[in-house]
Order: structure tokens, then C-alpha cells, then sequence
């Protein structure tokens, strides 16, 4: 792997803001109690997150935080309960469907496996072009062979992988297909949900340093999801920490990962030292004790102090919120953001606060 996105990267504060969610709730329905009628579930709950003009976003997170919901609601796959989710000065979550969809082509989705989320028997200048069908208007018909081509150049591939079916191709050349059916649209933002989780090692980089030469190239924005923090690391400007379905924790790469300053990132991060700007200085790990709880019965107050090292009283009173703190440099939702508790804490094992 080359130099991390963000070592060469402007600083972050002055790109065009291209999305912001403000207060996103968004999630699934289940059956009321007693099994009448039907209740919403709010996956994503009360979710602040920026992504700007040409730069990537990384969410990170334990499974079962919400990131995959998050990313549904940003491209439109599942409605927003409440909030906004402003796109180009658009807010994409009080428009009719109609108009949505018509939006959605600036804002694209290349999922974790191409096999399942692209039809493997259609070919693959069939899968680039499908998106022209939808909206029409980007490329005049008579041009679209060599658009194509246009397209697998730009990542990678041959002319001749035009007429091959998906099924026919690696995993990695499926991704590449993927991704490139994305740029078919032109979009302005890319969201990548575990895009490179399936690949081999060798692979992932590849795709990696692909999707940071077309960001270079295009000046195309990534909300790129990850379980993976060396992956984040590697192609993050900035970083979102979510927890039980909100950003706990949002600064650039390295912001969040030389100073962390949640308890839950501190604890994600001490299991991978790689990932530490100063591994030395890093503290022993931090071992999370249980699972992220149910989206349908949230703990009270801060969300994630049923399993916090750190939680007193006030966390299971006050909600805090996402907000630069005495002490921090970037938002950070925890009371307590400001304590040292880097290399010598008794945090050897969380304990329980309940
Ligand atoms: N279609 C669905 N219907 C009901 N609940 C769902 C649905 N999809 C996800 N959930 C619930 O939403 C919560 C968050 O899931 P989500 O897939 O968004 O998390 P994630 O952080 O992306 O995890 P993973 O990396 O495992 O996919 C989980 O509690 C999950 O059970």
C-alpha cells in the first residue's frame, strides 16, 4: 500500500460541503406489541455526519452498530423517520420518491458483494449501462459502446471485458465492474459499504489505490464503511466512530486515530495497534464486554455506557452530545472526553455500569 489518503490530503474544513445529515433516524419496521399494527425501529438515531467535495469519509464501528442501515438511507434504499439528509443543498429526505430518484444518480452505492448486488448473467457492458436507462440524458445511445470502454479504462479493465458476463469474472474485476457502473452516473458521492471486505489482501489494496486515483482523477467524495480499521486508515481523511446507531466520534484520520478520544474508539483501537498513530503510547486493550445492545431498547443516556469503562451517574441521565469539548480538538459524545485515561487506566476489562 502507498502514502494514506490523508497524509498528502488539503485539510478537510475547506471543500464544498456536498452531504450532511442532521438528526437522521432511519431503521425497519417490526410488529407492535402484542403483535398489532407495526413500530418503527430506528437503526440510525439522532445521526450528525459531513462529508465534503473530493474527500473520504470512513465509518467505523463494531456489526450490528448501523452503518449498512446508514448507508441504505443515504442513498434512498430505506426512508428517513426524522431529520434531514442534505445533498447539494437538497434535503433528500423530505423529497417524494419521484424526485428522489431522479437526485440519486449523484449519489451511488458499491456494495460489499458485486456477485449478489449486480446480476452475475447480465453482461458487463449491460451492468455499466443500466444506469443510462434509468436516467437519460448523460450519454446519447450512439455513444455508449465507447463510453464504456471509457469506463473500464478508468478502472482498470480491457475493451474485450465489455461483452464478458459477471459470472466469467474474479472478484476483484466484479468490484472494479461495480465501481464503474457507480461512475456511469457521474456522481459527486460514492457510498462504499464494505466495498473491498470479500477481496483477498492483495486485491483490496489494489481496489483501494483504484478508488483513490479516480478520487484524485474525478474529484468524486467516498462515504467508505468499514469493520476494518487498517482499511479506514489507510483511505480516511476523516473518520466517524458509530455506536448503537450514532456517531460517538468524528475528527480526521489523524485526529481520531493518533488521539482518540471516546471510550468506545479508544476500545476499538486499542485491539488493532496498528492502526495507532503512536502504538507506543497506546493503551493496553481494552476488552468490550457483550454486544452492541438492540436498536429497539436503547440504554438511556449515552448509548453506549452499558459497556463503558468509564461511565458514572450522570451517563445514564444525560444524552451527550456530538460536540468539540475543553480538552478535544474534534466531537467527541462523552461526558468525560476530556479525562486522561490513555496509557495507565484500570480499563483493563470494561465493566459494566448498568
Ligand atoms: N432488514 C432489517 N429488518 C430489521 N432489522 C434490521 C434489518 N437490517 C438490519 N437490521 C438491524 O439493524 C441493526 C444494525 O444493522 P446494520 O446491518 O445496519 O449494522 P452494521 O453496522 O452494518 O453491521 P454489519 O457490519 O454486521 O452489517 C441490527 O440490530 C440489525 O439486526
Amino acid at each position: 500500500m502507498t502514502a494514506t489518503a490523508h497524509d498528502t490530503a488539503a485539510p478537510a474544513g475547506d471543500a464544498e460541503v456536498v452531504l450532511r445529515a442532521a438528526g437522521l433516524e432511519a431503521g425497519y419496521q417490526r410488529p407492535g406489541r402484542h403483535g398489532f399494527g407495526r413500530r418503527r425501529v430506528p437503526v440510525v438515531a439522532g445521526l450528525d455526519l459531513t462529508v465534503r467535495a473530493g474527500r473520504t469519509v470512513g465509518v467505523v464501528g463494531e456489526s450490528g452498530c448501523g452503518k449498512s442501515t446508514l448507508a441504505r438511507a443515504i442513498v434512498g434504499l430505506i426512508p428517513a423517520f426524522a431529520g434531514t439528509i442534505e445533498f447539494a443543498g437538497t434535503d433528500l429526505a423530505s423529497l417524494p420518491r419521484r424526485r428522489r430518484r431522479r437526485v440519486a444518480r449523484d449519489v451511488q452505492m458499491v456494495f460489499q458483494d458485486p456477485y449478489t448486488s449486480l446480476n452475475p448473467r447480465m453482461t458487463v457492458a449491460a451492468v455499466i449501462a443500466e444506469g443510462w436507462r434509468v436516467h437519460p440524458g448523460i450519454v446519447p445511445r450512439d455513444r455508449e459502446d465507447a463510453e464504456v470502454a471509457r469506463l473500464l479504462d478508468l478502472v482498470g479493465l480491457r475493451p474485450e471485458h465489455a461483452a464478458r458476463r459477471l459470472h466469467e469474472l474474479s472478484g476483484g474485476q466484479c468490484q472494479r465492474v461495480a465501481i464503474a457502473r457507480a461512475l456511469a452516473l457521474r456522481p459527486r458521492l460514492i457510498v462504499c459499504d464494505e466495498a473491498v471486505s470479500a477481496l483477498d489482501m492483495s486485491v483490496r489494496a489494489q481496489i483501494l489505490n483504484l478508488l483513490a486515483d479516480l478520487q484524485a482523477e474525478l474529484g468524486v467524495a467516498y462515504l467508505f464503511i468499514s469493520h476494518d480499521l487498517d482499511v479506514v486508515r489507510h483511505i480516511a481523511d476523516e473518520v466517524a466512530v458509530m455506536y448503537l446507531g450514532t456517531v460517538v466520534e468524528q475528527g480526521t484520520a489523524e485526529q481520531v486515530f493518533g488521539d482518540p478520544r471516546h471510550p468506545y474508539t479508544r476500545a476499538l483501537l486499542s485491539a488493532v495497534p496498528s492502526v495507532r498513530d503512536r502504538p507506543d503510547d497506546a493503551a493496553r486493550e481494552i476488552v468490550l464486554e457483550g454486544e452492541v445492545p438492540s436498536p429497539a431498547a436503547p440504554p438511556s443516556g449515552c448509548r453506549f455506557r452499558t459497556r463503558c469503562f468509564m461511565a458514572a451517574e450522570r451517563c445514564a441521565r444525560d444524552v451527550p452530545e456530538l460536540i468539540v469539548r475543553e480538552g478535544t480538538a474534534h466531537p467527541v459524545a462523552c461526558h468525560f472526553a476530556d479525562a486522561d485515561t490513555g496509557t495507565d487506566t484500570d480499563a483493563g476489562t470494561a465493566s459494566s455500569a448498568r
